[in-house]
């Protein structure tokens, strides 16, 4: 396992190129289930979580090139409806082949994704709306087995709280159901949206994508068709915060300041310039330390709880105090300790920290406890006096595309190591 040292206090210059986003990369792979015919995918991030996925949709008969950064998904026939536990296991969107799955095949058996680190993680909405469909769904030995003979058929589905992944699988299902669903309470992120044009672009009926009602009317079926990807926000908002932490002034290209939703303002308040043009964001930062400002995460377009991690490290070296309150997941704050470890003064209640800014953090080995933790505790080691030597990469090789690589390129003090 690889560990990433970090000399910190170096200002950051220069050009990051976006990687397309994670999270709706391995939305729009699973869509190639939909269709017999070939779907090309641009902009594709080159991440563990793609790789894993890639296998799973290989077990399935799809066959999976990439070139460059375009992925290639075919999956002329399927070859199994099952999704094995090892695999499923590592990779929790990988459990949104269901749907597909059952759309085409009118059965499947997909194992439930198993525990995460960031909380429970339950499927349940994914499953009620399935069945809402139509779906005969049972467990059997931590595998759901559905079956819809005959296919599923069209619905009214009203989610009871906003769930990124329920909402996705749902769509995708309905695009080849008899009928009419009407998603209510469907979540807004810009990466439902990127579905969505995928699934257009495939012959897909949608409407609504982006506002809490997605109306899809189901079609006999799904043709080819060619997808860029969106920029991945979390990849920006994480180095927004970088250069934020350290000072200096990075170009994120293809950046767009619509995918931040409130984490624009946010960053705004706490004394960073965005600036949108020539096609990305320019991110500035000078002289004073930022300024404490409280933040919730919330369903978006409010502040992503993907960045709450990154952002509980910028306000650890912030001038001031600052509250910040994690409403999606129960146990996203495993980056607290670690952050202490580096003299972060956080007091935790619950849902809440409360973070007391400090002038300057000091560098120490500190270990990665989830994917967006490691990103928290890289920005808080870019800034720290010393070296950081941040532990278990792999949770950081999940979901951010050559990391270091990008950051030695606007002038970080980086180096990969291999674990003693
Ligand atoms: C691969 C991907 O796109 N991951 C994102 C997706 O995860 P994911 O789709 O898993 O997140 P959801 O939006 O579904 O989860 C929101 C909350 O609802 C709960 N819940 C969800 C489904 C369900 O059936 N029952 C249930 O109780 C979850 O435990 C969580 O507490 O959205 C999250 C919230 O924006 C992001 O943090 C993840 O990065
Ligand atoms: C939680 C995340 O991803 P996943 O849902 O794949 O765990 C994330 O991208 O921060």
């Amino acid at each position: 396992m690889d560990r990433l040292a970090i000399i910190g206090g170096r200002e950051l210059y220069g050009e990051v190129p976006i990687a397309g986003a994670k999270n709706s990369a391995l939305k729009v792979m699973v869509a190639g289930l939909l269709t017999d015919e070939p779907l090309i995918l641009e902009e594709v991030p080159d991440l563990a979580d793609v790789r894993q996925l890639t296998t799973l949709l290989q077990n399935h008969g799809a066959s999976v090139e990439r070139e460059g950064s375009t992925l290639t998904v075919h999956a002329k026939d399927i070859a199994s409806t099952t999704a094995p536990y090892d695999i499923v296991r590592k990779m929790r969107a990988s459990f949104n082949v269901l749907g597909p799955l059952l759309a085409r095949e009118h059965e499947a058996r997909v194992s439930l994704p198993g525990g995460c680190a960031i909380g429970a993680r339950p499927v349940d909405l994914h499953l009620k709306a399935l069945e809402a469909m139509g779906a005969e769904v049972e467990l059997d030995e931590g595998y759901v087995v559905a079956r819809a003979p005959g296919g599923l058929k069209g619905a009214r589905i009203s989610f009871p709280f906003v769930s990124v992944g329920a909402t996705e699988h749902a769509m995708m299902a309905a695009t080849l159901a008899d009928g009419r669903t009407v998603l209510e309470n469907a979540a807004r992120e810009p990466e439902i949206a990127d579905l969505a044009d995928c699934l257009r672009a495939m012959g897909a009926k949608i409407d609504g994508e982006g506002t809490s009602t997605v109306t899809i009317d189901g079609v006999p079926r799904l043709h080819g068709a060619t997808h860029e990807v969106v920029a991945d926000r979390i990849e920006m908002g994480s180095y927004a915060m970088a250069v934020g932490a350290v000072g200096g002034e990075l170009f994120l290209k293809r950046g767009r300041l619509a995918l931040l939703g409130a984490a624009d303002g946010i960053l705004e308040e706490a004394g960073l310039t965005l600036k949108e043009e020539n096609g990305g964001l320019r991110v500035t930062k000078w002289g004073r330390p930022t300024r404490g400002t409280s933040v919730q995460t919330e369903p978006f377009p409010g502040f992503p709880t993907d960045l709450q991690a990154q952002y509980m490290a910028l306000m650890a070296m912030a001038d001031g105090t600052s509250t910040i309150r994690e409403t999606i997941f129960e146990n996203r704050f495993m980056h607290v300790p670690e952050l202490m470890r580096m003299g972060a003064d956080i007091h935790v209640e619950g849902r809440s920290a409360t973070v007391i800014g400090k002038r300057r953090l000091k560098g120490a080995p500190v270990m990665a406890t989830d994917l967006r933790a490691s990103m928290s505790l890289i920005i808080a080691g870019l800034s720290a006096e010393g070296q950081t030597m941040v532990s278990r990469l792999y949770h950081l090789d999940r979901g951010f595309e050559r990391l270091d690589d990008k950051l030695r390129a606007v002038g970080a003090l980086v180096e990969r190591v291999p674990e003693e």
